[in-house]
């Protein structure tokens, strides 16, 4: 099978550079709109897309992204792997503002979002035990230690609701007694999302700040965040472009992402909801079509 790599860039991440035969297209979801057309081209032969998480101009808070509808779009694209490039905070004080960790964890504390393709009338349970792609994460992780950046390897990650930042005791607590790493707002749902519509996802969390738990760090202000967002960006897009070379077009995946719903559907086929199952096209068509 044919693979496209697809990023979704976070704050301050709204193109990428590079691609053959660029353009923004817009992609129709049963889902709602995407956040934005979606950039499609080609990089060292290998399918790319490119979606930025709150739109150009930034307009979408973490609670209004509209995540079922970027992954179906994503997937009815053509896209096999998804890489979230996000801004964080960090609880630990080795992960410095401009470091890139390789979150393989994650805490969803967020409950104001649509956290499933399916419901009633088709219901399905994937495993999330391991919500990230290990081939994947690994080829990120080479492409930024390619570049010179400087990346942790493992991390859990905290997904608050936001868009207000943690309070300290919340900072305390997500730090010293459930042991996160770092924290941010928009990777859950979207890596569930991912596992439900059988593709690959990496998560690179690029920090940006300490939170407020640091004794030197009072108070996340989003101007501190915004001047070293601008670099991580640039160093995202660096890793970017080293990616299609390390994937390849067509290598499969060994991990068994693309088969996530394979013995997740327990609705009898005799009672699903047709209008749900319509829905459902790109994102579970290959195990309700068959
Ligand atoms: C601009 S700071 C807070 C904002 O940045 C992160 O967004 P993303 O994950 O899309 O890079 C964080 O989750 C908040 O949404
Ligand atoms: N400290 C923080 N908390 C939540 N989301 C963030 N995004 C960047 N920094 C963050």
């Amino acid at each position: 099978m044919e693979r496209m790599i697809a990023v979704i860039g976070g704050s301050g991440v709204y193109d990428i550079e590079g691609l053959e035969d660029a353009r923004w297209q817009a992609v129709d979801s049963p889902w709602g709109k995407p956040s934005d057309e979606i950039l499609t081209g080609t990089l060292d032969g290998v399918k790319m897309a490119f979606l930025p998480r709150h739109g150009r101009g930034h307009v979408h808070s973490p609670s209004t992204v509209p995540y079922r509808a970027n992954i179906d779009a994503l997937k009815r694209l053509g896209a096999t792997d998804v890489v979230s490039v996000s801004a964080c905070g960090s609880f630990r004080e080795e992960l410095a503002p401009g470091d890139f960790v390789v979150v393989d964890q994650f805490i969803d504390r967020t409950f104001a979002r649509e956290k499933s393709f399916f419901g009633q009338g088709c219901v399905a349970h994937v495993s999330v035990a391991h919500p990230t792609c290990g081939r994947l994460s690994a080829h990120c992780l080479q492409a930024s230690r390619d570049e010179g950046i400087t990346i942790h390897q493992g991390g859990t990650y905290l997904a608050m609701e936001g868009p207000q930042f943690s309070t300290l005791a919340e900072s305390k607590l997500y730090r010293e007694n459930w042991g996160c790493d770092v924290i941010g707002m928009t990777n859950m749902p979207e890596a569930k999302l991912a596992r439900e519509a059988e593709l690959c996802y990496a998560s690179i969390a690029m920090v940006t700040d300490y939170d407020c738990w640091h004794p030197d760090h009072d108070a996340v202000e989003v101007a501190d965040i915004v001047k070293t967002l601008m670099g991580n960006a640039e160093k995202a897009r660096a890793m970017v472009t080293r990616l299609p070379g390390l994937l390849g077009a067509h290598k499969p995946c060994e991990k068994g992402c693309d088969t996530a719903l394979e013995y997740a559907m327990i609705t009898a086929p005799e009672k699903r909801d047709p209008a749900l199952v319509a829905k459902l096209d790109a994102v579970a068509g290959r195990v309700l079509n068959r």
